[in-house]
């Protein structure tokens, strides 16, 4: 590592300058998201590798000291499929939605609430007493009633999975206010006393229209939406990732999309119809995405915006 001031790379006359410029690329972002709320969904997907997961509670952090007031929601699909096998518990998904019954729920919220929580919160907390864990069910933050899946113009039962009807975002304001990061699990309370199985994308729109966020980042294992999917599917060179789509434009697209992109992208839609002004779903997998996207010049990912860009 270079100590500040060295020189590395490309020359000892250009890269002080090729940093100072990153930095001042920055300054416009800063100043705009300053005070902010920026709520970050963090996929299962993009959990996988350590160095990776270090690098987004960096990012975390890197928000905070910047001014900035980021939310985590997060997933963990892999890890309770993982859990659910290791007790041979069978697994299904329904529209990108998991066929949840009681006894998976149990697991669900063991997983997510004990496991990938805690796990999230850890890291962020090496740098310092930032990040507080918390289930969607505490202080009522997030309320469900069961829902169904849409599946050829037909309902279908998948179990203890909620759709949100109330968020009472108070104690995530409140951390936000004291200096918090607040790690949210996608569990939800019912009013019938059931809990629920929220998913994740879901989630963390509620809580960015809820919190009238700046922005909702969503971060997951491919480079945004796929125009061609799945024929682009492997992410080659013919890959061809949409980098801007508005609301209306989403909303038509909606009904073709398929397993985990279509609660992902109904998520931004959400959020942007709600007030939010912008999502964008990004790739996980690319260390510092979530830095790249909010404070240098040229988006990453697809972008979803309320109406066209003038
Ligand atoms: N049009 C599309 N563009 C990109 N990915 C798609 C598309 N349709 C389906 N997918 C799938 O959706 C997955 C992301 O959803 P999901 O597995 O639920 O991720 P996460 O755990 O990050 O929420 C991708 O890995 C890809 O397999
Ligand atoms: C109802 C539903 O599908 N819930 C999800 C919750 C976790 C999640 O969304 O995790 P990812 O973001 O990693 O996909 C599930 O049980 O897998």
């Amino acid at each position: 590592m270079s100590a500040p001031g060295e020189t590395t790379g490309t020359g000892p006359l250009r890269a002080p300058h090729a940093k100072a410029a990153v930095l001042i690329e920055a300054l416009p972002w800063l100043e705009r998201f300053r005070g902010r709320t920026v709520v970050v969904k963090y996929g299962g997907n993009a959990m996988t590798d350590e160095s990776l997961r270090r690098a987004f509670a960096d990012d975390m952090v890197f928000l905070l000291h910047a001014g900035l007031k980021p939310v985590v929601v997060h997933g963990g699909g892999p890890q309770i499929n993982a859990h659910l096998d290791r007790l041979g518990i069978e697994s299904s998904f329904t529209a990108g939605l998991r066929v949840t019954t009681p006894e998976a729920m149990q697991v669900v919220r063991m997983v997510l609430v004990g496991q990938v929580n805690r796990d999230v919160v850890g890291l962020i907390n090496r740098h310092g007493p930032f990040a507080v864990g918390m289930s969607g069910e505490d202080a009522h933050l997030l309320t469900a009633v069961r829902k169904h899946a849409q599946v050829d113009g037909r309902k279908v039962d998948i179990g203890q999975v909620g759709d949100i009807v109330k968020v009472e975002a108070g104690a995530v304001r409140a951390l936000l206010d004291d200096g918090r990061i607040p790690v949210v699990s996608s569990i939800a309370r019912g009013e019938d006393g059931e809990v629920y199985n929220v998913n994740a994308d879901t989630a963390a729109a509620a809580l960015a229209v809820a919190l009238e966020a700046e922005k909702l980042v969503v971060l997951t294992d491919v480079e945004g939406l796929y125009a061609d999917w799945p024929a682009s599917g492997d992410g080659g060179a013919a890959a061809k990732v949409i980098s801007h789509i508005t609301a209306p434009e989403l909303k038509a697209l909606l009904p073709s999309l398929s397993s985990g992109m279509a609660p992902k992208m109904e998520a931004c839609l959400t959020a942007v119809t709600g007030g939010v002004p912008q999502a964008h779903v990004l790739d996980g997998r690319v260390p510092h995405s979530v830095l790249l996207e909010i404070f240098t010049d040229e988006g990453i990912g697809t972008m979803v915006s309320p109406e066209a860009r003038s």
